[in-house]
């Protein structure tokens, strides 16, 4: 049986529901938005009927196509009349969210080959998407073919075979992270534990406790005995993310263990051997720290037996169309988006921008573009992409990089309501960021408390840039 969403006030008349289930659909009815969003999650649902009044009903119908609108990811058909089909309004409806129509009164036939072809054609999307994950390369967990990107695999390759520390540099956003975790699974310490941590978000006063651990007492708030992270990734691998924050007296004890590989927790005698491997990583010019003493170089020379270093991605071609497609069949998985294509107008621009903020902002600038692009293609329009064209002369030279932010022409009369619309905006943010945080980040209690659908919940975020990993770090 095939599942049919009927998302309506009233039921199919009984002759129509009788004749749907004999052609092999299953019926499932929503009478409200978040019931649709429900239903079409856990159903899994691909082809969706709405029903529209057949007598004027604005609120009603504002619902209904709210609810279409809502989820992009089923096929829908809708029934409506000849009247509202004259409606400018219904008309940009149909065209942009339906995959067709059905003018009243309804007829089984009719009606079943629309749904045959819509469920068909949602079948064959699904597995091209399918496909479509497949044909993104990925090597080490990374997506990326480039020269720059094989060197590192091979680098990855080489740390991997070894047991030595290694420092991983590269600008923000480059996979650092992402590097040092396939270091380690690739390695054979892949059955060990593998413990991150990021050096500049634990205070400094802290950071010598945490990674070496205490003793009761040690200090006034030591009221437990609490054994470190380097003690937790005993077998494994230990990966000090940030490591040229780490404040210098952190600093002279791990050179101490880096020696001997003894931990002593603070206020203990007794130190014991660990078995674990460091990786570190870092975004700072580790050697103009040590020029200016805040990072010791004896400790540098200890972490850097090999160094490994992630490109910038402007540096890395043709990958940027990889990565973004890559991240385009991420969105789709996890929010359940339709399956879009990148116009050829957004991949120049995405080709022609020097990425600031590297992967990380190709895959915020892939996630917005999604959840906000009304038709099937991304167009360049959809990338929240300004001021940072490449210009003539490379990647991060040239005029291009500071041009101003495009002007939009505004007179002063449309400043005021600029000012009065951003304002809106901000308290909107707020209210979900605040709400986010109500709720530990969970997108489902999230929504709930927020009155929205999940579909809604990811678009807000989207449009406002709002991050959950931001948020649960900042917790
Ligand atoms: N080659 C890649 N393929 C797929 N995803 C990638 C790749 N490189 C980075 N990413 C993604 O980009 C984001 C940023 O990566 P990551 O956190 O590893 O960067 P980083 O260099 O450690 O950043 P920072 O310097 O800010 O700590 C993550 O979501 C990561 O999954």
């Amino acid at each position: 049986m095939r599942e049919l969403l009927v998302v309506s006030k009233d039921d199919l008349t009984d002759d129509i529901a009788r004749f749907l289930s004999e052609n092999g659909w299953s019926l499932c009815y929503a009478r409200s938005p978040e019931t649709a969003s429900k239903l079409a999650d856990e159903r899994k649902v691909l082809v969706g009927v709405v029903l529209f009044p057949t007598s004027r009903d604005t609120r009603l119908s504002a619902q209904l196509q709210q609810t279409v609108a809502e989820l992009p990811q089923v096929k829908w058909i809708a029934a409506l009349t000849e009247q509202m089909l004259s409606e400018r309004e219904i008309k940009h409806f149909v065209a942009e969210h339906l995959y067709d129509f059905h003018v009243y009164p309804l007829e089984g036939e009719r009606l079943t080959t629309v749904l045959g072809h819509a469920y068909g054609m949602a079948r064959l999307e699904r597995e091209l998407a399918h496909h479509q994950e497949i044909k993104v390369p990925s090597r080490f967990g990374l997506v990326g073919e480039s020269p720059q990107m094989r060197h590192l695999y091979r680098m990855l390759q080489r740390a991997a075979e070894s047991d030595v520390s290694v420092l991983i540099t590269g600008p923000t956003g480059t996979g650092k992270e992402l590097a040092a975790r396939a270091i380690h699974d690739h390695s054979e310490r892949a059955d060990g534990p593998y413990v991150a941590i990021n050096c500049a978000a634990i205070p400094p006063s802290l950071l010598q406790s945490e990674l070496f651990g205490h003793e009761k007492g040690s200090f006034t708030s030591a009221n437990a005995r609490k054994s470190g992270y380097i003690q937790s990734a005993a077998g494994g691998t230990l990966f000090l993310d940030e490591i040229g924050d780490m404040p210098m007296e952190s600093q002279a004890t791990l050179l101490r263990f880096l020696e001997d590989k003894i931990v002593t927790p603070i206020g203990s005698t007794r130190g014991k051997h660990i078995d674990v491997r460091i990786l570190a990583s870092t975004n700072v010019d580790l050697e103009g720290a040590i020029q200016n003493k805040r990072f010791r170089a004896d400790l540098y020379y200890r972490l850097a037996f090999l160094t490994v270093e992630t490109p910038a991605l402007s540096e890395r071609g043709k990958d940027i169309e990889l990565l973004a497609r890559h991240f385009l069949d991420e969105v789709t998985r996890d929010a359940g988006t339709r399956q879009l294509k990148i116009g050829q107008d957004a991949l120049a621009t995405l080709l022609s921008y020097a990425w600031p903020g590297n992967v990380r902002e190709l895959r915020s600038v892939i996630f917005q573009a999604a959840l906000s692009c009304e038709g099937l293609t991304i167009q360049a329009s959809d990338l929240k992409i300004q001021g940072h064209p490449r210009g003539p002369y490379g990647a991060h030279g040239g005029h291009g990089r500071d041009a101003p932010e495009k002007h939009n022409g505004a007179s002063a009369g449309h400043y005021v309501i600029g000012t009065l619309k951003s304002a809106r905006e901000e308290s909107e943010k707020r209210n979900l960021e605040y709400a986010l945080e109500r709720n530990a980040c969970n997108i489902t209690r999230t929504a709930q408390d927020l009155g929205v659908s999940r579909m809604t919940l990811y678009r807000l975020m989207a449009k406002h840039g709002v991050e959950r990993s931001a948020i649960e770090s900042s917790n």
